[in-house]
């Protein structure tokens, strides 16, 4: 048992999938595990262990922003001893060429997170995908017949900009899209040198206003988990 989780120890697999949605790691391993079972209800952050393919894995949801993540990464890595951390996470699209439901995976987090200003006292950190996830995910979607984008994106503190123009700033440079997590989690796992990667499916855009539903992001991204799961 660690401060936010109420798991025993073992019960917690070496690889785990990191919704920010609690819901969305409940609809995981309902749909994709076989013999799962509860580990955590603390806080209502699901969280489930189960078998894919005859492989262990388990499933938990963050929350929102680099904090909430930033304390489930470390008691998964410090207290339950977890080596593979991959986020299956929602986007705000940046790009025309982003549309609603495409897959990016994250090489990059640039951020405006106020949790890395303050470690590393205002100095610059990129935050960076694990080189072999990253590899594996990429032949994985080759073979599965998934297209995926992969490039930089966002980490943002703010998920209501009060300047809604200002990630034009970010898709200028190339940025892909938006979230609230990645730069936390890589930062996190680079620290106690385990493995970490974010999948993410467009769940909206900036650049045409559609959305989906919060539904359909619980429920409906079923590409980027396959791919999640295949790494395991
Ligand atoms: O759908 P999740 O994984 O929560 O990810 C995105 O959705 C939330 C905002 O709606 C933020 O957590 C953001 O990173
Ligand atoms: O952080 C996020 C996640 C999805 N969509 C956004 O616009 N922002």
């Amino acid at each position: 048992m660690s401060v936010h989780i109420e798991a025993k120890p073992g019960d917690i697999a070496d690889t785990i999938l990191l919704p920010g949605d609690p819901l969305r790691a409940k609809w995981i391993a309902e749909t994709f595990l076989q013999d799962s079972f509860c580990f955590n209800k603390v806080r209502n952050m699901f969280g489930y262990t189960g078998l894919y393919n005859g492989k262990r894995i388990s499933v938990m949801g963050t929350g929102m922003g680099v904090p909430s993540i930033s304390i489930y990464a470390h008691e998964l890595i410090n207290d339950y001893g977890v080596k593979n951390l991959i986020r299956v996470g929602s986007a705000g699209s940046y790009q025309e060429d982003v549309k609603i439901r495409d897959i990016v995976i994250a090489m990059a987090a640039s951020s405006n997170s106020a949790v890395n200003e303050l470690r590393f006292g205002g100095a610059d950190y990129a935050p960076t995908a694990d080189f072999g996830l990253f590899i594996k995910a990429i032949e994985i979607a080759k073979a599965k017949n998934i297209n995926v984008k992969a490039g930089n994106v966002f980490t943002s503190d703010v998920f209501y900009a009060d300047d809604f123009e200002s990630y034009k700033k970010w898709s200028k440079f190339g940025v892909l899209c938006v979230e609230m997590e990645s730069a936390g989690l890589y930062t996190v796992a680079a620290k106690h040198k385990v493995h970490a990667l974010s999948l993410l499916t467009i769940s909206d855009s900036l650049v045409t206003g559609e959305r989906t539903t919060s539904k359909e992001r619980e429920s409906t991204f079923k590409g980027m988990v396959e791919i999640a799961l295949e790494l395991a």
